[in-house]
């Protein structure tokens, strides 16, 4: 039994949808999960229209509706007119249409997470569809049934025991006579509300099904030829791994590389299931393989860029120690506002922290701060980590700006940078 991932990068259009039909072709005798995300930059064109529901903007209609002309293209060029799916993703859309009828619910997450999800539901619709189109047998699955979360909205945190419970009740005869195709990034509430697991999350969605189930291994078929040492769209003459260990993949994403989410891999690790991250216009292509004891001497370094950085500085109003007392306080205001510390430092006056910027998440963690401590910050920061690194690596990289934060360890430079 396998489970593949499909990114939204991977079905952004007819001839994406198409694509995917002929990676698994490739695989008709296996058994197979298929876990798909919201087509191209579906979710954040429903970010978008969430922010502008929950303003009041004038231009909600238009974002919603280009939002459902570029689904009912990709239908209309792999169906024609008249097929069911049109009125399965029309159906799935008027979702949001009951919605944003009414006046915006206070809690933003809850909104964003009722909104949001509409993404992935249709693109499983289309999926399903092509692939039943196609000769396959393929059965549409809604993932919130499975993937059982708490009420944390937009970072569900999911009940692994009852999880593991749906999923190996159910999917496993279903996979007797059909592929399955469900949602990834997706979870729901005991009180059937839907939630999602964190931006980019369906990774890890692909992870928890891999991982219940035993699999033989997991694929995430992505646009890029394997795990790189830097991401290609901003280093030239990057060097793909051929093999990677659980270790050092956990170590690259929870530094920020985006190719993969980080709550993947543990799961995996645990269960000893192997990863293949493998280009999905090249399905042939060996990629990459992350597994236990795997071989590779770094010939270069890992870099990992996070753009869009804030560094906080945060010392007391009498401009007294930070002592650990103020430590708990500003840990307890970070995690009481859901904001991950990417990098930290303290020295006698004063606390650096730096974080990724969120528009709605910042200003209410800079306002709470503020109640009790003197906040400065610098914004449109670059954090780069480089792992297994050189001192003329580093060089290169800082060249030219200023450095406002740098921590090294033996294998590891981080530098936030301006
Ligand atoms: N070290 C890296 N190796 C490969 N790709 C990387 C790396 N770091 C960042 N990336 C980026 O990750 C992207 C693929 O991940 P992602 O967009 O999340 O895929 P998908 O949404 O299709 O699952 C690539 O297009 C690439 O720009
Ligand atoms: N669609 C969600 C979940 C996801 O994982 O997407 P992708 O696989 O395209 O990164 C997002 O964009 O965050």
């Amino acid at each position: 039994m396998l489970v593949f991932k499909f990114g939204g990068a991977s079905v952004k259009d007819a001839p994406g949808v198409i694509n995917l039909g002929n990676v698994i072709s490739a695989y008709a005798d296996k058994k197979l999960v298929i876990i798909v995300s919201a087509m191209g930059k579906t979710t954040n064109a429903l970010e978008k229209l969430t922010r502008a529901y929950v303003n009041g903007s004038d231009d909600m209609n238009g974002i919603f509706e280009e939002i459902k002309a570029y689904h009912y293209n990709i239908i209309k060029e792999l169906f024609g007119d008249n097929h069911p799916v049109f009125d399965e993703v029309a159906n799935t859309f008027v979702e949001i249409d009951w919605m944003i009828e009414d006046e915006p619910h206070d809690d933003y997450d809850f909104i964003y997470d009722q909104i949001v999800s509409i993404g992935e539901l249709v693109s499983t619709r289309i999926v399903n569809a092509w692939l039943n189109h196609q000769g396959f047998a393929s059965k549409w699955l809604d993932v919130r049934g499975y993937i059982h979360t708490d009420n944390s909205y937009r970072e569900g945190v999911v009940d692994w025991d009852k999880t593991c419970k749906s999923i190996t009740g159910d999917i496993p005869s279903f996979l007797e006579s059909s592929i399955v195709v469900t949602q990834g990034f997706l979870g729901g509430t005991s009180e059937n509300f839907t939630t999602t697991l964190g931006r980019e999350g369906s990774d890890y969605t692909a992870s928890i099904f891999a991982s219940c189930l035993g699999a033989e291994s997991l694929t995430t078929w992505k646009d890029v030829p394997g795990i790189l040492n830097a991401d290609p769209k901003l280093f030239e003459d990057t060097v793909k791994f051929d093999e990677l260990s659980y270790q050092e993949a956990i170590e690259m994403t929870y530094y920020g590389a985006s190719v993969i989410h980080p709550k993947t891999l543990k799961p995996l690790q645990n269960a000893n299931i192997p990863l293949l991250v493998k280009p999905f216009m090249h399905p042939d292509a060996p990629g990459t393989i992350i597994k236990e004891n795997a071989a590779y001497t770094f010939t270069k370094p890992v870099i990992i860029v996070k753009n869009n950085q804030v560094l906080l500085s945060i010392s007391t109003t009498d401009y007294s120690f930070i002592s650990e007392s103020h430590l708990s306080e500003i840990f307890g205001t970070f995690a009481a506002h859901h904001v991950k510390v990417n990098m930290m430092q303290t020295s006698a006056l004063s606390f650096s922290i730096c974080i990724d910027y969120s528009s709605e998440r910042f200003m209410p963690l800079f306002q709470a701060l503020k109640a009790t401590f003197r906040v400065k910050y610098n914004d449109e920061l670059t954090l780069i980590t480089l792992r297994h690194y050189t001192a003329n690596a580093v060089e290169q990289i800082t060249a030219g700006r200023m450095i406002l934060m740098r921590q090294t360890s033996r294998n590891t430079v981080q530098v936030v940078l301006k």
